[in-house]
């Protein structure tokens, strides 16, 4: 097996991905950091939530934000659901699985508040009952999927934001939901310190 050549088809296939998704996800991320920006400016925080690369990334974000990107600011209020173990197991233990997030999203969320719920297939059920919850508790909802867009993509409502990667392969999904969230974090920044 030529090993080289399977890495630098990784590489392309990764780099293809990103320039394919950017005419259909510039605009709605622009949106995503101007609904976030607000949201934090006027005392919200954002609930990120997903599992397992998924989960990384919520983390990845929240840590973006608690401490920093690449520029020196102030403290932003970011919660990664993913990372209180007692809490998981109590709730998937007394209720069920799907009740992780919902959960969570219930006692902490405020209307105002941003989910920022990420599924590459669209299809997590403890995903899909985080964003009913953040809809009861009239939260905005920033999406970031793949595959369509899934069931997620058909629950959405028209003031959601939805960030769907045009692919269909996992790993490809997560590598552009890392860059969004990049863009995300860039783009708050700008335009929390007036940026050019
Ligand atoms: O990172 C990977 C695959 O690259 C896996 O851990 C992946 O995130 C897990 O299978 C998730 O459970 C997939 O969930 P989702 O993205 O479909 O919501
Ligand atoms: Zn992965």
């Amino acid at each position: 097996m030529d090993l080289i050549a399977r890495v630098a088809k990784h590489f392309e296939d990764s780099a293809q991905t990103k320039l394919n998704a950017v005419e259909m996800m510039a605009a709605p991320i622009a949106a995503a950091i101007e609904t976030m920006t607000n949201c934090l400016i006027n005392g919200g925080k954002v609930l990120a939530c997903g599992n397992g690369g998924s989960a990384g990334d919520a983390q990845h974000f929240a840590a973006e934000l608690i401490g920093r990107f690449e520029a020196e600011r102030q403290e932003l209020a970011a919660i990664a659901l993913t990372t209180d173990t007692s809490i998981i197991t109590a709730v998937a233990n007394d209720y069920s699985f799907s009740q992780i997030f919902a959960r969570q999203v219930r006692g902490l969320g405020h209307a105002g508040d941003v989910l920022l719920a990420i599924s590459t297939s669209g299809n997590s059920a403890n995903v899909i009952e985080a964003i009913k919850s953040a809809h009861e508790h009239d939260m905005h909802i920033i999406a970031l999927t793949g595959k369509g867009g899934g069931m997620i993509g058909e629950m959405l409502r028209d003031d959601d934001i939805h960030l769907c990667v045009p692919a269909d392969r996992t790993a490809r999904i997560q590598e552009t939901h890392l860059l969004v969230i990049h863009c995300l974090c860039d783009g708050i920044d700008a335009l929390l310190l007036g940026v050019e």
